[in-house]
């Protein structure tokens, strides 16, 4: 029934927003402003395999953010906040939501830019998680998140799309054990379902947070060598404001 209804809603937010690109694209809006897609889901769905199925001259692609989070000036501060949260998640998360609008405000030529995660899943997916679980004091999160606010109304982070890559947490567990990424060799399952359900209640039964953009679900549980099917259901999107060039 809920896979039905995801087909139907995907299916139906495809021609919409394919229509509304395409007289976009017909009024040059595009130059001034790409159309901006943020990939989201859990850690180990497929976020960066998705962006690079997608690699071509005309898409700007931001990718691998926790690449940025892992050497600053020598610093960790990926490995540090998975070390001590209680200490360090203050200084990661404001780190991260630095980074985030670095790449949110960086202009673009290309008619598509893709960006992997985004300042509101910090916000409403890591961030939410840590105070929730305790594991940063409630003044912390105050400030952080009065950040956030004066941050997303004061400059234009302009997402048009949102691609939700949604996996069963014991799916992506397995792949995080696989990857065996230094930093996470300690994360329990039970942390990936905690990021599960925030990322569900935010983007597919929006039941907390406000999405700031159309919502795309992708079944991403399935073999990432089969995901390309599923890849596939993008192109009409990508293809309108692909038209321009
Ligand atoms: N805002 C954040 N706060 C805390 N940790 C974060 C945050 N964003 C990402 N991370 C951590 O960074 C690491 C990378 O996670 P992320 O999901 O961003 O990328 P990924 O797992 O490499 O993506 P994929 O495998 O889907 O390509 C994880 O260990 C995750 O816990």
């Amino acid at each position: 029934m809920i896979l039905n209804w995801i087909f139907l809603h995907n299916f139906n937010m495809i021609r919409s927003t394919a229509h509304w690109l395409n007289k976009r694209v017909m009024a040059g809006a595009v130059s001034v402003k790409p159309f901006t897609v943020f990939v989201e889901g859990n850690i180990g769905s497929g976020k960066t395999t998705f962006l690079n199925h997608f690699a071509r001259p005309d898409v700007d692609l931001l990718s691998e953010p926790v690449d940025m989070w892992r050497n600053v000036e020598g610093h960790n501060l990926l490995g540090l906040m998975y070390e001590n949260p209680s200490r360090w998640g203050l200084t990661f998360q404001t780190y991260v939501q630095l980074t985030m609008l670095d790449l949110h405000t960086r202009t673009s030529t290309h008619p598509v830019k893709m960006m992997e995660r985004s300042i509101y899943s910090a916000r409403y997916c890591f961030v939410e998680n840590l105070a929730r679980e305790e594991l940063m004091p409630a003044a912390d999160y105050v400030v952080l998140d009065e950040w956030f606010k004066w941050i997303t109304s004061h400059f234009h982070i302009g997402g048009d799309l949102i691609v939700y890559l949604r996996t069963c947490p014991e799916v992506v567990f397995e792949r995080m054990k696989a990857r065996a990424r230094e930093e996470e060799s300690c994360v329990p399952l039970e942390y990936l379902r905690k990021l599960h359900k925030l990322h569900e209640d935010w983007l597919l039964n929006q039941t907390k947070f406000c999405c700031p953009a159309p919502v795309m679900v992708l079944d991403a549980n399935r073999d990432l060598s089969e995901m390309e099917e599923e890849f596939r259901k993008c192109e009409p999107i990508f293809s309108a404001a692909l038209q321009k060039t």
